[in-house]
C-alpha cells in the first residue's frame, strides 16, 4: 500500500481538481462517487460535467467507500454542506485511526449551525486535532489549468497541518499552515454570501465603486462575525479571509458570484438557481450565517438583505438600497476596516 494515499469524497469541481492536485504532489489518489457512469468516466480519463477537458490521468475512481477511504493517510471531503454529516457517517467505519480529514466545504450546517471541521469531528467521533479546514482563493477551473494561487491549511496541530500542507504542495499551488480554523471556516463562508450580493450589483451594471464598498463591507462582516465566534481578526486579511473574497466576487467562475449576477439582471431565484451549474453554497448558508449573527448580536446588513432577495420579500434594487439606507454604527466599531 502506498504511504501517500489520498482518498477525495465527492466528484465533482473543487473534488475532481484537488484531486489533480494531490496527484501533481505525489501522491496515489482515489476519488469516490456515487455514480457508476461517473466514476467509470473518472477512471477514463475525464469528468467533462466538472471540469471540461482537463485530463484526470493517474487518478482512480470508485464507488465504494471502504475501497477509497481503508488505506489512505488524508482523506479530503468535496461533497455540499449539506451532505457532510450523512457522507462523514457513511466513511466512518473505514477511516483509519491516524488519518488526517480535510474539510474542503465551505458551509454552515442547518439546525446545528455548525461549521464543517464540527461536522466532521462530530459525525466521525475523531479528536478535533484530526480535522482540519483547507480554504483560500481556489477557483477550480483555474487550478485546473495551472493558474498558481495559494490556500489555508488550518488546523489544531500545527505539526498535523504541516505535514498535510507539505502533501498538497505544488508549482502552482501554494498552501501556508494556519491554526485559526474558525477564521478560515467563517471566511470561506461568508464570502461566497458577499460575492452573491457583488455579483447581484454586476449584474445591475453598477460601477466599481459599488463593488469595492460592498466588497469591503462584506469584509466587515466577515470579521465581526468570525471574532464573535473566537477568530483572530487578522485571518480575514490574509488567503481565507480578504482573499478568497476577491477572488470569488471578481469572477464569472464563481457560482455564487454568477448565480447573483443573474438575480441582478433580473432572473427571479428559482430560474437563478436553475441557471447555475454546481452548487451555490452561500444561497445555502446565508440564512444559517444571519441565525448565528442574531444569536451573537452581530449586525449584518449585506447579509440581511441577500437574504431579503432570497426569500422574495424585496427585489434586488430594494436591497441594495436597503444597504446604503441602514443606520450608521456609531459606537466606533464600523471605523476600523476589520
Ligand atoms: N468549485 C470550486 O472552485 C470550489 C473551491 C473551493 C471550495 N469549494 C467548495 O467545495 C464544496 C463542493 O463544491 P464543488 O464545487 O465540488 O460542487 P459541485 O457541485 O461541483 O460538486 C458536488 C459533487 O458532490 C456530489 N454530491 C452531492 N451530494 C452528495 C452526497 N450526499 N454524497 C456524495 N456526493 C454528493 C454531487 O453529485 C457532485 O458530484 C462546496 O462547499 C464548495 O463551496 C468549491
Ligand atoms: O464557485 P464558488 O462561488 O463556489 O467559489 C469557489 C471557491 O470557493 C473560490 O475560492
Amino acid at each position: 500500500m502506498s504511504a501517500r494515499r489520498v482518498c477525495v469524497l465527492g466528484g465533482g469541481a473543487w473534488g475532481s481538481v484537488f484531486a489533480l492536485i494531490c496527484r501533481d504532489a505525489g501522491n496515489d489518489v482515489t476519488v469516490w462517487a456515487r455514480r457508476a457512469e461517473q466514476v467509470d468516466e473518472i477512471n477514463a480519463g475525464t469528468n467533462r460535467a466538472y471540469v471540461g477537458d482537463v485530463r484526470l490521468d493517474g487518478i482512480r475512481a470508485t464507488t465504494s467507500l471502504e475501497d477509497a477511504v481503508s488505506g489512505a493517510d488524508l482523506v479530503a471531503v468535496a461533497v455540499p454542506s449539506g451532505s457532510v454529516r450523512e457522507c462523514a457517517a457513511a466513511f466512518a467505519p473505514y477511516l483509519r485511526m491516524d488519518a488526517s480529514v480535510l474539510s474542503l466545504v465551505k458551509g454552515v450546517e442547518a439546525g446545528t449551525l455548525s461549521f464543517m471541521t464540527d461536522v466532521l469531528v462530530d459525525a466521525l467521533g475523531c479528536s478535533p486535532q484530526r480535522v482540519l479546514a483547507v480554504s483560500g482563493p481556489n477557483l477550480s477551473a483555474e487550478i485546473a489549468r495551472h493558474q498558481p494561487t495559494g490556500t489555508v491549511v488550518a488546523g489544531s496541530d500545527a505539526e498535523r497541518a504541516g505535514y498535510v500542507a507539505s502533501r498538497i504542495h505544488t508549482a502552482y499551488f501554494r498552501p501556508y499552515v494556519g491554526s485559526d480554523i474558525i477564521g478560515a471556516e467563517v471566511g470561506g463562508v461568508v464570502k461566497n454570501i458577499v460575492a452573491m450580493a457583488v455579483g447581484a450589483c454586476t449584474g445591475m451594471k453598477l460601477g466599481v465603486n459599488t463593488r469595492s464598498f460592498i466588497i469591503n463591507r462584506g469584509l466587515t462582516e466577515m470579521a465581526r462575525l468570525g471574532v464573535a465566534l473566537g477568530a483572530r481578526s487578522e485571518t480575514f486579511l490574509g488567503l481565507a479571509g480578504l482573499g478568497d473574497l476577491v477572488a470569488t466576487c471578481s469572477s464569472e467562475l464563481s457560482r455564487n458570484f454568477s448565480f447573483g449576477y443573474r438575480l441582478g439582471q433580473g432572473m427571479n431565484v428559482s430560474e437563478a438557481l436553475e441557471a447555475s451549474a454546481g452548487t451555490v453554497e452561500g444561497a445555502t448558508s446565508c440564512p444559517h450565517v444571519l441565525a448565528l449573527a442574531g444569536r451573537l448580536g452581530v449586525d449584518m446588513p449585506i447579509a440581511q438583505a441577500t437574504q431579503d432577495v432570497l426569500d422574495g420579500h424585496v427585489d434586488v434594487e430594494t436591497a441594495a438600497l436597503r444597504v446604503f439606507r441602514s443606520p450608521r454604527v456609531t459606537d466606533g466599531v464600523d471605523a476600523r476596516a476589520v
